[in-house]
């Protein structure tokens, strides 16, 4: 296993070209500074780069992530964690297997999507460092998304797992992030509430 600090999914923010008009570097940049813990990134869905152009921005990011030792986490590409030198990887329940993953990356992070019992009944959690948990809430930010499961499933897999690192996800904003937390997750995860804030700053910090 990693040396995993739950802490750190506290405030973690997810982003990919996709989910800016302006420069992602920046809108990273502005999300560090206010306070987020963790990153993830997630070049995925319309609008988004692939090949070169994806790698490129990756590196960008990774470097931001890097001189401000922010985790970076990528999501789903398994060749994008050697390419960027990522922290680990983010995967869901049709993604590569987290145990083949832990096999190919001992020491990295790995975070796997569970949305419901049937997930959980099949998810490896031995080989996982955390559990990301929705959508929470109703989400219009992934395309393909799950229906909301609510803050039931987050008290359901703390009351299953007391130990275990648990971060919150789907339409978490300023207004809900504390119901999350409240019921039990470690912390809250966010495209929009920072990628559509006018203030990204005040965004974090109420986060
Ligand atoms: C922290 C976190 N939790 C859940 C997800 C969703 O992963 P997945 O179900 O694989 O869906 P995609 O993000 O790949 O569309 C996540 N990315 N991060
Ligand atoms: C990647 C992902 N997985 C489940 S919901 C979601 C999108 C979260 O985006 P937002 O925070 O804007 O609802
Ligand atoms: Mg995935």
């Amino acid at each position: 296993m990693s040396s995993f600090n739950p802490l750190s999914l506290r405030k973690y923010f997810i982003m990919g070209s996709q989910n800016v008009k302006g420069n992602p570097v920046a809108v990273l940049e502005q999300a560090i500074q206010a306070g987020i813990t963790i990153f993830q990134f997630r070049e995925k869905g319309p609008g988004s780069l692939s090949g070169d152009s994806k790698i490129k921005l990756g590196k960008e990011l990774r470097a931001v992530c890097s001189v401000h030792q922010i985790p970076f986490i990528v999501n789903d590409d398994v060749e994008l964690v050697d390419k960027l030198d990522a922290d680990g990887i983010h995967v869901g329940q049709d993604d590569q297997s987290v145990k083949e993953l832990r096999e190919m990356f001992p020491n990295k992070i790995i975070g796997l999507s569970v949305s419901n019992q049937d997930e959980l009944n099949n998810s490896a959690l031995e080989y996982v460092d955390y559990i990301g948990a929705g959508p929470v809430f109703l989400t219009t930010t992934k395309v393909d998304a799950k229906s909301s499961v609510g803050l039931d499933w987050i008290r359901f897999l703390r009351a299953e797992f007391p130990e275990f690192p648990i971060v919150g996800i789907g339409g978490i904003n300023t207004t809900n992030a504390s119901s999350v937390l409240k019921a039990g997750a470690n912390g809250v995860s966010f495209i929009s509430a920072v990628t559509r804030a006018e203030d990204i700053k005040e965004a974090v910090s109420k986060l």
